[in-house]
């Protein structure tokens, strides 16, 4: 049996995505649509709230495309909080005008591919990476991966050596996008569809597709990945939602 590479875990994370029922919506009267928002800004202050303390983070994205119209990405030190808080807005007002369109589930996860002589409980810079405050950058990506086991190409049949290498290899492309794309890599083996699940952050949009490109030639992923659907939004500021939700 080839090695598993060990795991550290973080936080847990939900990415929620949902459509608008707009028609519904517009029926309402504008004071009923004020007070909704009011609500649903009201939840997010709390969820800036526990950011503040460290407790926690949070992103909320409008989706472009028609996949979803937002994104409220959640991350908690335990899944019973993502839980919580998930059926808090399933029972808000504003929840009644969404459509729940597509979720994923998973634990931010680094691995041990790359030598460390760190002890990763002391340090900080692995633990800010396992218990990340998202980054407030204009744009994100986000999209389900899993490593192929397909005859020939059986990522989980290889050994610890060849993998390290090539990872060694999508390490070095990544280093290269620094202060360009932020990553978070969340496992999701046993809580969701696909293995991973990959956030990226940027100012640039156009740098997710230079990146994941690049990427496509590299041997772990030209090879070894395999990919969900994509989803590209536009960060929320709390003071635009009003806007987003106007009509
Ligand atoms: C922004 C850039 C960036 C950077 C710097 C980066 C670096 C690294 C390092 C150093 C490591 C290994 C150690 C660890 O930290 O776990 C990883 C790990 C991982 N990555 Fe990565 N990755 C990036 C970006 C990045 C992207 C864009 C993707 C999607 C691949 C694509 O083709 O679309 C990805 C995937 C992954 C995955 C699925 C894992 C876990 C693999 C496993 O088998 O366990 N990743 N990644």
């Amino acid at each position: 049996m080839a090695e598993p590479a060990k795991t550290l875990d973080g936080w847990y994370v939900l990415h929620d995505f949902r459509k608008m029922d707009w028609a519904a919506w517009k029926q309402l009267s504008p004071h009923e649509r004020e007070s909704i928002i009011s609500e649903f800004s009201n939840m997010i202050s709390s969820l800036e709230e526990t950011e503040g303390n460290l407790e926690g983070s949070h992103g909320l994205f409008s989706i472009v495309g028609q996949k979803a119209d937002f994104m409220l990405m959640l991350l908690r030190p335990t899944m019973d909080e993502l839980h919580e808080i998930e059926n808090i807005f399933n029972k808000s007002r504003l929840a009644e005008f969404t459509i729940p369109v597509y979720s994923y589930v998973s634990v931010v996860e680094l691995s041990n591919y790359l030598p460390s002589d760190k002890d990763p409980n002391e340090d900080p810079e692995i633990q800010a990476r396992l218990k990340p405050i998202l980054p407030k950058w204009q744009y994100v990506c986000f999209y389900p991966m899993d490593k192929r086991r397909d005859g020939e190409d059986n990522w989980y049949m290889l050994n610890m050596e060849d993998r390290q290498e090539m990872m060694r290899s999508h390490g070095m492309i990544g280093r290269s996008y620094a202060g360009k794309v932020k990553q978070i890599i969340s496992g999701s083996v046993g809580f969701d569809d696909w293995e991973w699940g990959v956030t990226l952050f940027a100012h640039d949009v156009l740098q997710f597709k230079k990146l994941v490109y690049e990427m496509r030639f590299d041997e772990v992923s030209a090879r070894y990945g395999d990919f969900g659907s994509f989803y590209v939004g536009i960060r929320m500021e709390k003071e635009t939602i009003p806007s987003f939700f106007h009509v």
